[in-house]
């Protein structure tokens, strides 16, 4: 019987692998990115996955609630959810990553809910020979659309840890339209994000002209990270209407992008302002935003995203998906909601190309024309490489990073940089 199969074992490995020199409204990106591998492991002798956060906090917390998991049946997602919500709590001492809500405490239990979530239903598609979209209530597209996500970036890491990677310097418009014209010829993406707050916006919106002009037609986003002033995002907003497909977290708060929305016609997104479905609700009274950029790790699980995105439906807003740096276990999560979510507007966004490392077996997920393909395999359709996970988890002991701090791995380069927000 199906529902005898127990979960009799959650093992959890941090792991780290190789980032760029990335640079945000925060800082800059550390040598190493954190994940957690998750296995759950049966009674039958299957093994379900899935991978999230790995700064300390969040492993403090997947290691509370493993124990009220083990036993349950993969089936029992309704439970493990009571569960996790009555007993993960608050880490005492967590500095919050303000550029990735998926890092605020508030969100353990989302968090926590929905790596397990996706492990079980990794299992559930094994038991039941499904993959992970047919459990969501099947797929409406067979291939899910992604972006090409820029970044401005330096050449090489302070304290050159490794060999630089083979992007280069990302800081003038010729080098982002470069950045652009290397990663759409390896992925065939359709449309560019460009990660702003950086610079003056002055500059930022000539390499959103220059990108304009270099590729006419594609769909552009620009996303400061809420580093302008609303008075400056007022401003720049004439600059970028005929530019933008969205402007993106221009400017701080849900009453900040409210006033903004008051003086644009160009759509508003999100991944900042609205992150739980309190701040849903206070959004959509306000008039904040008219897209959501959910993400599963923090909303609280694939189920939790389509709910998300049954509410944009019905509130008359666009959905679309926010990333932070991940390998190809969440990208695969990612592509099975998002192919069964039909009001999905827009290419999802993935930090992907910039990571070379991977901890799937059989190498990196491939990018057709921009987009990832469905596999017909049974639950997420990947499995982990061993190997790889025990290297990326030497490589975790060994790099001394535990929490993403961007601001403090920017003063190595800029001593006095303050990092108050909005800079510009
Ligand atoms: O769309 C976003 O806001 C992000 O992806 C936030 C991330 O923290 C991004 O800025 C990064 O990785 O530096
Ligand atoms: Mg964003």
């Amino acid at each position: 019987m199906r529902r005898d199969i127990r979960i009799t074992d959650i093992r959890i490995t941090p792991i780290a692998f190789r980032d760029g020199p990335l640079l945000n409204a925060a800082g800059i990106h550390e040598p190493w990115a954190l994940r957690a591998i998750l296995e759950f492991e049966t009674s039958d002798g299957r093994i379900g996955i899935s991978e999230t956060y790995g700064d300390a906090p969040m492993l403090a917390v997947l290691a509370q609630a493993r124990p009220v998991i083990v036993g349950l049946s993969p089936f029992d997602l309704n439970v493990m959810e009571e569960r996790v919500r009555a007993t993960v709590r608050p880490v005492a001492g967590a500095v919050e990553f303000t550029l990735a809500p998926g890092s605020h405490s508030a969100k353990n239990a989302a968090k926590v809910i929905s790596a397990f979530e996706v492990a079980m239903l990794d299992l559930q598609g094994q038991i039941v020979g499904a993959p992970v979209v047919d459990l969501l209530g099947g797929a409406v597209r067979d291939r899910v659309p992604y972006s090409a996500y820029l970044f401005f970036k330096y050449a090489e890491h302070h304290g050159k840890p490794y060999a630089p990677d083979a992007w280069g310097e990302g800081l003038s418009p010729a080098q982002i339209v470069e950045q652009a014209r290397r990663m759409i010829g390896l992925y065939g993406f359709r449309s560019i994000k460009l990660k702003g707050g950086v610079f003056e916006p002055a500059h930022e919106i000539a390499c959103i002209r220059a990108l304009s002009e270099a590729f006419p037609g594609m769909p552009l986003r620009l996303d400061p990270n809420a580093n302008w002033s609303l008075q400056t995002s007022i401003a720049a907003a004439p600059e970028l209407d005929e530019l933008l497909e969205y402007y993106e977290d221009p400017t701080p708060g849900l009453e900040g992008m409210a006033e903004l929305a008051r003086h644009t016609r160009l759509p508003l997104a999100t991944n900042m302002v609205v992150t739980t479905f309190d701040e849903f609700r206070r959004g959509v009274a306000l008039g904040s935003v008219k897209v959501v950029l959910s993400d599963h790790h923090y909303w609280g699980g694939l189920r939790a995203t389509r709910e998300l995105a049954r509410m944009c439906e019905v509130w008359g807003l666009g959905i679309s998906m926010h990333s932070n740096s991940h390998l190809g276990i969440s990208l695969m999560a990612m592509t099975h909601v998002a192919a069964s979510v039909s009001n999905l507007g827009y290419a999802c966004d993935t930090h992907y190309p910039w990571q070379e490392e991977e901890v799937i077996a059989g190498g990196r997920v491939a990018f057709d024309e921009g987009a990832v393909r469905l596999p017909a395999s049974p639950g997420l359709g990947v499995q982990l490489d061993r190997e790889a996970l025990a290297r990326l988890h030497e490589q975790y002991l060994a790099c001394g990073v535990r929490q993403r701090d961007d601001l403090a791995q920017m003063r190595k380069y800029q001593p006095d940089f303050a990092g108050t927000s909005p800079r510009f």
